[in-house]
């Protein structure tokens, strides 16, 4: 049996690898090269079941389970931006640098210093006759001034409840405890475990 990560995103990657010590996980890149896959669900549920559908079909096989990752940071202030959209959120293609600027910007625009967010994470497991979403979320706030190049993405700019550094400056540890991708992965371990052994 393979584990296969339908991800495209090197951060993701080495934070789940980080969580499944013990597991030999394969980023699909690895097995179909590089593959674009339209995520045009509602949800992030919906957007983590369309990635790891999309590379189970495209492996083929009844060995394998695919886990999938979607993920995104909201903001309540500003109309719950950016959301599912949160890869997307400064353009089509833009890079996790565009993205954090746009939001930075949009803080600025509204006068916000800093105001409370959250990160979600949806994770998807697929494997033959098996279909699992499990959800984990990270609460805290986000700043306009972003600071630490840790982590990925918009995490320069959050700062999680409870401590006064951003996920950028903080420990990879302190991440890997409490991080929304942490929280949905420690709820799929036991699922993944029993599709192992079946
Ligand atoms: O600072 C961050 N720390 C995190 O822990 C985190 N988790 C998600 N995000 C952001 O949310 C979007 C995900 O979009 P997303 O789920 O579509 O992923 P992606 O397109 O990067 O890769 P893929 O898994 O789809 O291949 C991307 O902009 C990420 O930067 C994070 N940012
Ligand atoms: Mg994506």
């Amino acid at each position: 049996m393979q584990i296969i990560l339908a991800t495209s995103n090197k951060g993701k990657v080495k934070e789940i690898q980080s969580l499944f010590k013990d597991d030999h996980i394969i980023p699909f890149k690895d097995i179909l090269g590089p593959l674009e896959i339209e995520e045009n669900g509602s949800t992030f549920a919906e957007n983590a079941l369309i990635k790891a559908k999309t590379i189970f079909n495209k492996l083929n096989s009844n060995d394998v389970i695919v886990i999938s990752d979607d993920s995104g940071i909201t903001v309540p202030a500003l109309n719950n931006e950016p959301g599912i959209y949160s890869a997307r959120y400064a353009g089509i293609g833009a890079n996790d640098k565009q993205n954090l600027n746009k939001l930075v910007e949009n803080l600025k625009k509204s006068g916000l210093k800093e105001t409370p967010a959250y990160y979600t994470a949806a994770i998807a497991i697929i494997a033959s006759e098996a279909k699992y979403v499990m959800h984990g979320w990270m609460y805290g706030k986000v700043i306009d001034e972003p600071r630490g190049d840790g982590g990925f993405g918009y995490d320069p700019m959050f700062i999680p409840e409870g401590f006064d550094k951003t996920l950028g400056e903080l420990d990879p540890e302190i991440k890997r405890e409490l991080s929304h991708r942490s929280k949905a992965l420690t709820l799929a371990k036991p699922i993944i475990e029993m599709l192992k052994n079946r």
